[in-house]
């Protein structure tokens, strides 16, 4: 077992016999060395000038040391195209092979920028797929370090092809094995379609760029004059497109936060993610009340209009307050993530009342909704935290699709077959009420806070719509109307926005103190653990796209 950056043997200072068998393994070594040692030391150099690491310092970064297991180092082009023939590097310009992180299996592939730019031949894409298959027979997790200039040139159809078989590897592996994409460098074209298809894909400020035609190409076709960074840059994949679901700051960083995302991940669907020892005192807290529970029960304003931050109630109910935010600067309208509760991995879906009011639009709920397919298809229990005051009204959202896109969201829930446990902060109002989680979309375990307000809509627009008349009328009689309105508010508030309405009918199953929520979530999900539930056979579901 080696590392990536060390080759094994020591290479013979001069040609060695190959009739003679100390002459075979000396020859053996020096491939190794050739192999490990493919880029020059000028591409090499380059590489580091960027500010970028080597495929294989990469991988070493990544896995447990000395558990790198390499898969054809020894393969090597067969094209003959535009003299390639004259330059046949081992690997062919990526390393593949699995290890260990943190003790656990993974697949992996990287993308060797110093050999032809991480252009992706035949063989480079052969070597993907062979460890792909490996991956989904094996189940293990694959995570894909992507740093090329895109399908290789010179080895036309033949590279073109290969994109497409990985493509489809990857769709059949979706569901089935996580797959991470870490984008640290170029990904062009064709090439960015397997980052799109993986579960999460991360990327490194400044040095990633992902785009299906670049700044050049753009600017002859639209006449739009954009940078790389502007059009595809890791802070635009993260904030605007949603394409990336992480902005690291640098490869450590990058390669940190896949490292965490594996840990709250089963190998596969057929098994549960890592369990960790709760420890005994944090235990036995689950079930009592701490002092930081009991700041919850001061949250929530006294005002409807005035926001908090939902990552406050996160911290306080997850384990050692430790919360892996996935897509933060995407629709932060809507939070989602990974913690765990009493040693287990749970995904938490929350709306954000600092931002936009915690409404729902087409971003969160498709961030959301994809966030929640992720949990079911890995066997993570869903968190839902609700203050949603409604659907983002305009003829933006409505025109882009917000019916069928929003869809996607309550699509994912009920869909959902992994336990799912729903608290209600604040407001849960309207259709949006129905699409957070609700019992009837088939959430498990549905609690509020005696602050919900769980309503078609809020007091203001309720009062407007009902007492329209007897408002008009009221001011043609020269009464005081905005008393008037105040008091038919309140009395609409008093009576119908609160939990006791959905909790007489058993739509909310409890309604707590804050300060508790932690012990309901802590029982719920031990209750919920052997949940067992299945859908209509079917060949497959039909979610709007
Ligand atoms: C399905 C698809 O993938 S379609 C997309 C096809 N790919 C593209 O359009 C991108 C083509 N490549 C590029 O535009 C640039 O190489 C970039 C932007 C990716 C990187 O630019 P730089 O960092 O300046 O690197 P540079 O251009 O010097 O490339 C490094 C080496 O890789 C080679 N290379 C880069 N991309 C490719 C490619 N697609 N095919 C063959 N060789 C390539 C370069 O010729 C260069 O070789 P050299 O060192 O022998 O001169």
């Amino acid at each position: 077992m080696s590392s990536a950056t060390e080759p094994v043997g020591v290479p013979p200072a001069e040609e060695p016999d190959i009739h003679t068998t100390a002459g075979r393994l000396a020859d053996l070594y020096r491939r190794n060395h050739e192999a490990v040692h493919a880029g020059s030391d000028r591409a090499v150099e380059r590489q580091h000038a960027k500010g970028k690491l080597t495929a294989r310092e990469r991988i070493d970064l990544l896995l447990d040391p000395g558990s790198f297991v390499e898969l054809d180092e020894h393969a090597r082009h067969r094209s003959t195209n535009f003299g390639l023939d004259a330059d046949r590097p081992y690997g062919d310009g990526v390393v593949t092979g699995y290890g260990t992180v943190d003790g656990r299996k993974i697949c992996l592939f990287s993308q060797d920028f110093t050999v032809f730019g991480g252009s992706l031949g035949e063989v480079f894409g052969e070597k993907i797929v062979k460890v792909m298959d490996l991956a989904l027979k094996t189940g293990c997790p694959l995570v894909g370090i992507n740093d090329s200039g895109g399908a290789r040139i010179q080895e036309g159809v033949a590279a073109l092809g290969l994109y497409a078989e990985i493509f489809k590897r990857n769709t059949h592996a979706s569901g089935v094995i996580p797959q991470i994409s870490l984008v640290v460098g170029p990904c062009a074209g064709g090439a960015v379609y397997s980052p799109a298809i993986t579960d999460f894909t991360v990327m490194v400020d400044q040095t990633s760029h992902m785009f299906i035609t670049g700044p050049d190409v753009i600017k002859t076709v639209t006449g739009e004059e954009v940078s790389f960074e502007e059009l595809g840059g890791a802070r635009t994949h993260n904030s605007r497109s949603g394409n990336a679901h992480y902005l690291a700051s640098d490869e450590q960083d990058a390669v940190d936060y896949v490292k965490e995302l594996l840990s709250f991940l089963p190998s596969n669907n057929l098994s549960d993610p890592p369990a960790f020892d709760a420890d005994a005192e944090a235990g036995s807290i689950a079930d009592g009340v701490g002092e930081s529970d009991l700041e919850l029960d001061a949250l929530v304003p006294d005002s409807p209009n005035q926001p908090y931050d939902v990552k406050e109630v996160l911290t306080r109910v997850l384990d050692d307050g430790e919360f892996l935010e996935v897509s933060a600067l995407f629709a932060p309208n809507i939070v989602v993530g990974f913690g765990r509760v009493e040693g287990r991995s749970v995904g938490v879906v929350a709306n954000q009342p600092t931002q936009m009011a915690g409404t729902l639009d087409i971003d969160a709920s498709e961030k959301a909704a994809r966030f929640v397919r992720t949990c079911d298809a890995f066997n993570v229990p869903v968190l839902t935290f609700v203050d949603v005051p409604g659907f983002l009204p305009g003829t933006d959202q409505e025109w882009n699709g917000i019916i069928r896109r929003g869809a996607k969201l309550l699509y994912a829930y009920a869909e959902a077959t992994v336990p799912l446990v729903t608290v209600i902060i604040r407001k849960a109002y309207g259709g949006a009420y129905d699409v957070m989680g609700s019992k009837h979309l088939g959430a498990d375990v549905n609690l509020a806070w005696p602050t919900a307000q769980i309503a078609v809509m809020g007091a203001q627009g309720a009062a407007n719509i009902l007492y329209r008349r007897r408002l008009k009328e009221a001011a043609e009689r020269g009464e005081d109307v905005e008393a008037l309105r105040a008091q038919l508010q309140q009395e609409y508030e008093d009576t119908l926005c609160n939990p006791y309405v959905a909790a007489e009918r058993g739509y909310v199953d409890s309604v707590i103190p804050p300060s508790h929520t932690r012990g309901y979530l802590a029982r719920s999900l031990r209750m919920l653990a052997d949940k067992r539930e299945s859908l209509p056979a079917k060949k497959h579901g039909n979610i709007p796209l």
